[in-house]
């Protein structure tokens, strides 16, 4: 136990019977992978006690293991305090058994490009136009709006529910249902409970970490509570006659119809599961968009000449114009390599024994596809990786999709969405959501570090940023300032328009 096997890739020494968990910090484990990963020079190995644990910190290794030996990788490990919260009832956690491979089949056929195109087109666009209302009517409360934006979009696309405000509830319940998710699963914050099964024993104030169990169970409290909730919410919406256009409503005629294939519990946590899926990542890539905007202002006047040559006064930017607005998609790009939200990303797990480059990959390794690593890492071609600049993508016009299934792994633009049979199956919402708000809030504001009385900007703190699996800045200020009046009036003209779509998902 402790000890590593020497025919595994090369890693930290380890002390006996805990291997490297003393060397893995109760928050920042992220920025710990590159540093390893510099040192041993693409993949290396860690111990947790007796679990192995492969980083792979370069591309190749992502592709050779991950990518191309898809179904190999494409497990879970078990997480005690996971299951603790979810019961087992979580896609994000559980391994590649059929109930798995359902709950999957469900989200990728609803978040499938042709879908959206089709059918979340409109709710996007409105609900993005609603953005640009928010944030010209309130700028200082521009956290809020972006929060409320992605919770909106995909609590109509699950439960055909908008939230017209933040402070209702499906403009905010997957927040509160996140809370402490994101924190209880956070690696190195919770004693080694998986390796040292004593831990579920032994007195948590005794511990470093005295409150991870109440921290769990509250979680799974909160859990059970918001998509309880949600679920009453559509049953009722149902019972008085009213079926809507969403994933919720086609599921339970489905499921009535053939006989449930999991639980009751499960169906609420797979419906919770796709806006938690959908709204916080999104929100927190989008939030560090206008902090670095905000830091380098530069990068918007490039962006801008763009768009206005495209759009002018009159219309906002939408989805169709992707292909003639380069530039917001390499803004896009470089907020997800510089500050990817699930920076260590989330673990796989091999169910069987491998080999690569001669090393032993042990079978039921923990694997991290570690994303702020490997894109801080100039070895992996990130020149000056800790400054964001959007222009290192200019040779990158297409989606984040096109180039993760591409065998050209070098020329992959970053890591955010994961990797192989687990890849986000989100990504197409979540790059036409952020396609659209960056055109849209770049055609419409000025984004500027804050003034204080004296009239001087103060510096934002790139690097001041929440702890917790999701990677999000903590609440900062900034100056927005709508361009012209021109532009109010067009956001005006295009709100009253959005109206009319929402009334059906009120
Ligand atoms: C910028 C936005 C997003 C980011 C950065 C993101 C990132 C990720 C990452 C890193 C994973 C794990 C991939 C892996 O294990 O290799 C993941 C999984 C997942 N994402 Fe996303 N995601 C985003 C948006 C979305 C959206 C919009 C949805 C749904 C509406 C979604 C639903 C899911 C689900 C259900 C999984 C679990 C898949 C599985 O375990 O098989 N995500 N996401």
């Amino acid at each position: 136990t402790g000890k590593r096997d020497p025919r595994m890739p090369k890693g930290p020494p380890t002390l006996p019977i805990i291997g490297n968990l003393h060397q893995i910090p109760m928050t920042g484990f992220y920025k710990q992978l590159r540093e390893w990963g510099k040192e041993y020079k693409g993949i290396y190995s860690l111990k947790f006690g007796s679990t192995n644990v492969i980083v792979c910190a370069d591309r190749k290794s992502v592709h050779d293991m991950v990518d191309k030996k898809g179904l190999m990788y494409a497990d879970r490990p078990f997480s005690h305090v996971g299951h603790m919260i979810t019961g087992g009832d979580h896609m994000v956690l559980s391994s590649n058994d059929p109930l798995t491979r359902e709950k999957r089949k469900v989200t990728t056929h609803n978040l499938s490009p042709r879908n959206i195109d089709e059918k979340v087109a409109p709710i996007q666009e409105s609900e993005i136009t609603q953005l640009m209302f928010d944030f010209l009517e309130k700028p200082e409360d521009f956290y809020k709006h972006l929060r409320r934006v992605t919770s909106s979009i995909a609590c109509t696309l699950v439960f055909g529910q908008r939230g017209a405000t933040y402070d209702s509830f499906w403009g905010s319940c997957v927040y509160e249902a996140l809370a402490s998710f994101g924190e209880c699963l956070e690696p190195g914050a919770n004693p080694p409970v998986d390796e040292f099964p004593i831990f579920k024993y032994w007195p948590a104030r005794l511990t470093p970490w005295p409150n991870w169990q109440t921290r769990a169970l509250g979680s799974r409290d909160c859990f059970d509570r918001i998509w309880g909730k949600a679920r009453e919410f559509v049953e009722e919406r149902r019972r008085s006659g009213v079926k809507r256009d969403c994933v919720a409503d086609q599921l339970l005629d489905t499921y009535e119809a053939k006989g449930f294939p999991f639980s009751q519990h499960a169906v609420n946590m797979l419906l919770g599961e796709m806006v938690e899926g959908g709204a916080e990542t999104t929100s927190s890539s989008l939030l560090t968009v206008v902090l670095a905007l905000a830091i380098n202002p530069q990068y918007q006047e490039k962006a801008r000449k763009e768009i206005d040559a495209v759009c002018g006064t009159e219309r906002s930017p939408t989805w169709t114009d992707f292909k003639d607005l380069p530039y917001v998609n390499c803004i896009v790009k470089e907020g997800m390599r510089y500050r990817p939200v699930i920076s260590s990303g989330l673990p796989h797990r091999n169910n069987a024994e491998d080999t690569y480059e001669g090393m032993l990959i042990p079978k039921d390794s923990m694997i991290f596809v570690p994303a702020w690593a490997l894109h801080h890492n100039e070895n992996n071609g990130y020149e000056d990786p800790d400054t964001f600049n959007p222009d290192r993508f200019l040779n990158h016009p297409k989606l984040a999709n096109d180039y993760a299934g591409s065998p050209d792994y070098n020329m992959r633009d970053h890591y955010g969405y994961g990797a192989g049979r687990r890849m986000c199956p989100g990504i197409h919402l979540a790059e036409r959501n952020q396609f659209r708000m960056v055109s849209k809030l770049l055609w419409a504001f000025e984004i500027r570090e804050p003034l204080n009385e004296k009239g001087e900007r103060v510096p934002l703190d790139p690097e001041a940023y929440e702890s917790g699996l999701l990677h999000a800045p903590l609440p900062f200020k900034c100056e927005i300032k709508v361009r012209s009046q021109a532009h109010v009036d067009t956001i005006r003209k295009e709100m009253a328009e959005a109206r009319k779509h929402f009334a059906k998902w009120e």
